[in-house]
């Protein structure tokens, strides 16, 4: 299966955060597995907080953008839309995102983001996710993503 990100039409795929068109973005890949939906990405050295630990604000771009593909791909899911088709018809921005940092993210280390769907109603997805590192829960974050309309 393809990554969602990559589903996005071209036009509309230059997120820094998730855009395969910006080349000098986080390119960040969501992939839906079973009912969750999981990226990995493993941060450059340069995205430093205290030393050794990975900067917050890249923390939250990776829920940021990992939380509104989830929403578009679990919107798809709930409307049977084939996520193998090119150019997703469900896209989504983020209206509100929570973040909560339970402990430093230790940097060199591949970091594992979940989503599990929260709650649809309307245009209003919900989404909770983790962020791992080694195992451990260094961040949670919940998403409010809006479907736009068409
Ligand atoms: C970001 C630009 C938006 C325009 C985009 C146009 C084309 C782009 C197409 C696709 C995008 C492609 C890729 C994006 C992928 C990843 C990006 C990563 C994530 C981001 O980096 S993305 C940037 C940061 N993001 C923004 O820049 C959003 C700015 N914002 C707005 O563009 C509007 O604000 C919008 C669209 C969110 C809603 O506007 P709207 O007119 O469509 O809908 P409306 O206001 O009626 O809200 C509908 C229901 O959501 C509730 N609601 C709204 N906001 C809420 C909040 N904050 N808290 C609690 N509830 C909220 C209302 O209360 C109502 O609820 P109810 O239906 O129950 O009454």
């Amino acid at each position: 299966m393809k990554a969602i990100q990559d589903l996005y039409p071209d036009n509309l795929a230059h997120c820094y955060g998730c855009g395969k068109n910006n080349s000098q973005g986080h390119q960040l890949k969501t992939y839906v597995e079973g009912e969750e939906t999981v990226s990995r990405f493993t941060p450059d050295m340069k995205y430093t907080a205290i030393p050794g630990s990975v900067y917050g604000g890249l923390i939250a771009s990776l829920l940021d953008c990992h939380g509104t593909a989830s929403a578009a791909a679990f919107a798809c899911i709930a409307e049977k839309i084939d996520l193998n088709q090119v150019d997703l018809p469900i896209r989504c921005v983020t209206a509100n995102l929570n973040i909560n940092f339970k402990a430093l993210t230790p940097q060199g280390e591949e970091l594992v983001i979940r989503g599990k769907l929260k709650a649809i109603e309307g245009r209003k997805i919900s989404v909770d996710m983790t962020l791992t590192a080694k195992g451990v829960v260094c961040a949670t974050g919940e998403i409010l993503a809006i479907r736009l309309k068409e």
